[in-house]
């Protein structure tokens, strides 16, 4: 299989330091730096829990590492805002974007696409690398189209930083491109307490909780006359999303255009 070449942004990160597992211990991949907001300089085997990681350049600024190493693919970990930038800069360099960071707008997406099909290069965003997740959002899509009173909860640690979760809108997305637009609920309803019936989403409510000793969790609940149906997916440890990048990876380096969700790359 042909070498691909791998700058990982966020490599301390719960996420970023499982990408740099995988990636070092993957024949045909090789790192080739590090995108880290601290350390400039220095080398990956220096910082804490990398030690035999050898050879590895970190920089802080993604330009001059994208000017100084060749690479094929960025995988990108961090929060939205720079993931946005990285994917960008990255795309102007002609690497490929991999990127896991949630928590972008649609017209960030669409900034994205727009890049992609002018450059005529592949960039996959994947709100959830994790199989299992794909798999229950798509069977959530098949079930939305015999149930049209869905709710969303998904629950996750206590250290993220958007609301709802990648996977839940991603989920939103799937299931009303076949439901039939409805607003749930009583007309009538009124709450109580603000919040307390979460995020409206064409008509379907996402719930957000947030708990130390979760990892990443999501139930889509489907009600219908004297029945519901659940369908639940979790993940208790990030090892669970592994797969789902080193897929991404090999899959971006044959795309030439924008994709988003692991559900369009997956046979
Ligand atoms: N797609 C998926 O399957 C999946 C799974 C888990 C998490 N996520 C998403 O991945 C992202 C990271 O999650 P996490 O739990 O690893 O978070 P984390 O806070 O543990 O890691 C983020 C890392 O980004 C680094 N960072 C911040 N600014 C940076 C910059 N300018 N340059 C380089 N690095 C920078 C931080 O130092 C930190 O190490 C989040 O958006 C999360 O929602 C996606
Ligand atoms: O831990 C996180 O943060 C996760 N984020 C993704 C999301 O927002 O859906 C995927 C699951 C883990």
């Amino acid at each position: 299989m042909e070498q691909i070449k791998i700058i990982i942004a966020g490599p301390r990160g719960r996420m970023g330091s499982e990408a740099v597992k995988l990636v070092t211990n993957q024949d045909h991949f090789e790192l080739s730096a590090v995108v880290d907001h601290k350390y400039d300089g220095m080398m990956l085997s220096d910082l804490e829990g990398f030690h035999s990681i050898h050879n590895v350049p970190v920089y802080s600024n993604i330009e001059t590492c994208l000017q100084n190493v060749q690479a094929d693919v960025l995988i990108d970990l961090t929060t939205p805002e720079v993931g946005m930038h990285h994917a960008k800069t990255a795309l102007a360099y002609n690497v490929r974007p991999v990127v896991g960071t949630t928590g972008f707008t649609t017209s960030d997406l669409e900034e994205l696409e727009r890049i992609c099909q002018e450059r005529q290069l592949g960039c996959i965003i994947a709100p959830n690398f994790a199989i299992g997740a794909v798999l229950m959002m798509k069977f959530s899509q098949m079930a939305a189209k015999y149930f049209n009173d869905i709710e969303i909860i998904e629950l996750h640690h206590d250290q993220k930083l958007d609301a709802p979760s990648g996977t839940a809108v991603k989920t939103a997305e799937m299931i009303s491109a076949v439901r039939e637009e409805k607003s749930q609920g009583h007309p009538n309803e009124k709450e109580t307490i603000q919040g307390a019936r979460g995020a409206t989403f064409n008509g379907m409510h996402i719930h957000s909780v947030r708990l130390p000793g979760l990892v990443a969790h999501q139930q889509v609940l489907f009600g219908s006359d004297g029945q519901t149906l659940t369908i639940r997916h979790d993940s208790y440890h990030r090892g669970s999303f592994m797969s789902g990048v080193k897929v991404a990876v090999e899959s971006v380096m044959t795309q030439n255009t924008f994709v988003y969700g692991l559900e369009n790359i997956l046979e």
